[in-house]
């Protein structure tokens, strides 16, 4: 799919005739080291004796958060194979597939994963395993991490070693785990507060896309990184969506999951009500497929229900972990969400039955228990 970009609060109409940002620099030059006094609004004229791109920006009293140089991001060079030295931190299902994508598209990347057995695979392909995220970002140009919640994007990110004590102006954070705004946000400023630049891109599509190289992301921050990393998106992905201000990107992609969660327990839902009245779930299957409510996730996930096998691609506990946050978005803005709250209500079940690790899919087995529960309230009375 061609580059989509959406600024927030741009008409459709507009996106079609937007271009990539000029403000991307050529390599080699180095970054302007213009500096300011506390609460002085006007920036003191750069005196870099290494050529450079003077920095267009501009400075106000709010900008001030403490006495020292503020140092322009704007020195950042587009990825290529080859050339630029890519992090990826968070080794789980998706960053496993991520990473070996980038390793054949021919770039040379520095891995760190909290349990280090999972990064030996891709040692063998020939990345580079550092002692910890701090290490990842401090021989990257740009860091991507794929972590599985806010507290541990939130962990890899700030913690004394994290990915921000490793970042410099220059460098950029790609954070592509799927996580609430706020989390974003917060992650975001202390990136810029160490002159770095970030991207939110959580990812749309599982297992199978990120191996095929066919995710979709839903990006959101510093556009200038958005075109940098145009080239490693583009190896990971199909399509890549620029869609404003951090938030934008994460409040998508809880859009997204919450539709996908709450359609998985009406399907398993109907498998079960279908093996109720004897028919067959194969059948259900097939008919569903050919109709206006045919959709690659029931053909993908149908028949591996109706066995009840549940081998993870999409973890469950993930699965409810994007249904927790999309609730808790709703309940921000209060837009009701009904639907999603019962969808919720049975992921929660099917954690409680020990599937979190399951695929997501195993939801199936919480409506088999709700199933003999009504049965054995029956037989009871
Ligand atoms: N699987 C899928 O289909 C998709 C998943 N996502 C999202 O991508 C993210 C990752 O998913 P996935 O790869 O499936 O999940 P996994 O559970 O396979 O991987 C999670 C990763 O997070 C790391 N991690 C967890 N807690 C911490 C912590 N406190 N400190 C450091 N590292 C930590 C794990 O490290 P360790 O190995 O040491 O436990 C692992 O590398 C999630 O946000 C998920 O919602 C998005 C699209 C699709
Ligand atoms: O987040 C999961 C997905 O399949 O997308």
């Amino acid at each position: 799919m061609t580059l989509a970009i959406r600024p927030q609060g741009v008409a459709p109409a507009a996106l079609a005739s937007r271009t990539a940002p000029s403000s991307i620099l050529p390599r080699g030059k180095s970054s302007c080291d213009m500096t300011r006094s506390l609460h002085n609004s006007v920036p003191t004229p750069c005196t870099s004796a290494i050529p450079h791109v003077p920095c267009r920006r501009t400075f106000n009293a709010l900008d001030c958060r403490s006495c020292r140089p503020l140092i322009c991001r704007a020195t950042i060079t587009e990825a290529a194979p080859g050339k630029t030295v890519l992090g990826f931190v968070g080794i789980g299902i998706m960053g496993l597939a991520m990473t070996r994508n980038l390793l054949k598209a021919g770039f040379e990347v520095v891995v760190w994963n909290r349990n280090s057995e999972k990064c030996k695979p891709l040692e063998q392909e020939g990345a580079r395993v550092a002692a910890s995220p701090r290490e990842v970002a401090a021989a990257a140009t740009y860091t991507f991490a794929m972590l599985s919640d806010p507290e541990a994007a939130l962990d890899v990110a700030l913690r004394g070693d994290g990915v921000v004590a490793g970042l410099a102006p220059g460098k950029g954070y790609i954070d592509v785990s799927t996580v609430d705004a706020e989390t974003s946000r917060n992650i975001a400023a202390a990136v810029r507060a160490a002159g770095a630049t970030f991207l939110e891109a959580p990812v749309s599509g599982s297992k199978g896309p990120a191996e095929q190289g066919k995710l979709i992301f839903l990006t959101a921050g510093d556009q200038e990184l958005f075109t940098a990393v145009a080239a490693p998106l583009d190896v990971m992905g199909k399509a890549k969506f620029y869609l404003g201000t951090e938030g934008a990107g994460a409040n998508m992609k809880l859009v997204v999951n919450m539709v996908m969660g709450a359609m998985m327990t009406s399907f398993a839902e109907g498998l079960a009500l279908a093996d109720k009245v004897g028919l067959r779930q194969q059948d259900v299957i097939e008919v569903v497929g050919l109709g206006a409510i045919a959709a690659p996730m029931f053909a993908l996930k149908g028949p591996t229900m109706a066995a009840r096998t549940y081998n993870p691609a999409f973890p469950l506990k993930h699965q409810q972990k994007d249904l927790r946050l999309a609730l808790a978005l709703g309940d921000e803005v209060e837009q009701p969400l009904p639907m999603a709250a019962a969808a919720n209500a049975l992921y929660i079940a099917a954690r409680r039955q020990g599937l979190g690790d399951m695929d997501f899919s195993a939801v199936m087995e919480a409506v088999a228990v709700q199933q003999q529960a009504a049965v054995n309230e029956k037989g009871q009375q």
